[in-house]
């Protein structure tokens, strides 16, 4: 037994689901979020000795969750709702030194009716099943009176596929190689990426429950950080280079779409992205006297669901 010691304790609830609707009038918006919220601090003598009194039950951080997303007007920013999360538990609980708060927003776009896309107050579509995602820390370990905090947010889950535009030869040929050089393929990838804003320092809440929550500066609409916008332009940004780049290899189009992501979004420190080659081989149908292998005639694919490529990469600001 006393060779071994504690090195690393955190905890918390994760999976907490919940939606918000925020009424203006007739006029609905909408928020469905994953949350976990994950703790650090003086906690060890709960692992070590049973110490319960230290413990800041899962359960009340669901209960926290709730409040924060029915009273927070940062509801709809899942960067300032998490930043907002954070700030409140790290400034209520005196031994309570960082709050790790990952969230995932599930899509829910607004429909739109008739010839003019006429859009409907209060009725909405899972139009995707990508995911916009944030990683909030809120550090508190350096007083409760300086609260910094880092956030990275992101987008996971978003299906692509393209049937022209996408090539690759010049790779190495060796006694390993099977794979022949095409002028054209199917490309399809599942887009997982994250963007890192600068760090930044929090104001710390002056009330006595410690639910006041200011802005970081930038973070607000139109700010460096709005992360709304930066999301919006984000998702816009690899969209259109997946769908625009004559691609010559998974490598070469994700830079670009790192590149566009970088010149776009002044706040964005770095952004990494993972993107698996989902492939899609041509049958080969020489049995039956019918060429589907030449990538002119190649018309028939079986999606492959294992093994894939992985290529993935952080394209950073100078
Ligand atoms: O775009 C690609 N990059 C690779 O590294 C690779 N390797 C492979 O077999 N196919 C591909 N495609």
């Amino acid at each position: 037994m006393s060779e071994s010691v504690l090195t690393n304790t955190r905890y918390g609830k994760d999976l907490v689901r919940v939606f918000r609707v925020v009424r203006d009038g007739e006029f609905h918006q909408v928020v469905e979020y994953n949350v976990s919220v994950l703790l650090e601090g003086d906690i060890e003598t709960s692992y070590t000795v049973a110490d319960n009194s230290v413990v800041v039950a899962t359960d009340s951080m669901k209960n926290i969750t709730y409040y924060l997303a029915k009273i927070s007007p940062h509801i709809l920013s899942p960067e300032r709702f998490a930043l907002h999360l954070g700030t409140h538990i790290v400034s209520r609980y005196a031994h309570i030194h960082r709050a790790f708060i990952t969230l995932e927003r599930l899509r829910w776009s607004r429909i739109a009716l008739g010839a003019n896309d006429h859009p409907h107050p209060h009725s909405f579509i899972r139009d995707g099943n990508d995911r916009q995602t944030v990683e909030v820390e809120v550090d508190a370990s350096a007083g409760k009176d300086k609260l910094s905090a880092k956030v990275t947010s992101g987008i996971t889950d978003l299906l692509v596929l393209k049937s022209g535009g996408s090539a690759f030869h010049g790779f190495i040929h060796d006694e390993y190689t099977t794979l022949r050089e095409v002028d054209d393929r199917v490309l399809s990838t599942s887009v997982d990426l994250t963007y890192t804003f600068a760090p930044l320092s929090l104001i710390s809440p002056t009330d006595d429950k410690k639910l006041d929550f200011i802005v970081p500066e930038g973070f607000a609409l139109g700010g460096v950080w709005d992360a709304v916008n930066v999301a919006t332009r984000v998702r816009t940004a690899t969209l259109d280079i997946f769908a625009l780049d004559s691609s010559a290899s998974v490598q070469a189009t994700l830079f670009k779409m790192g590149q566009r992501v970088i010149a776009e979004n002044a706040g964005v420190a770095s952004v990494t992205y993972k993107l698996p080659n989902k492939h899609y081989i041509p049958v080969d149908m020489k049995y039956i006297g019918v060429d589907n292998t030449t990538p002119a005639n190649a018309e028939v694919f079986v999606p492959v669901s294992a093994p894939s490529g992985l290529i993935s990469a952080t394209i950073s600001r100078k």
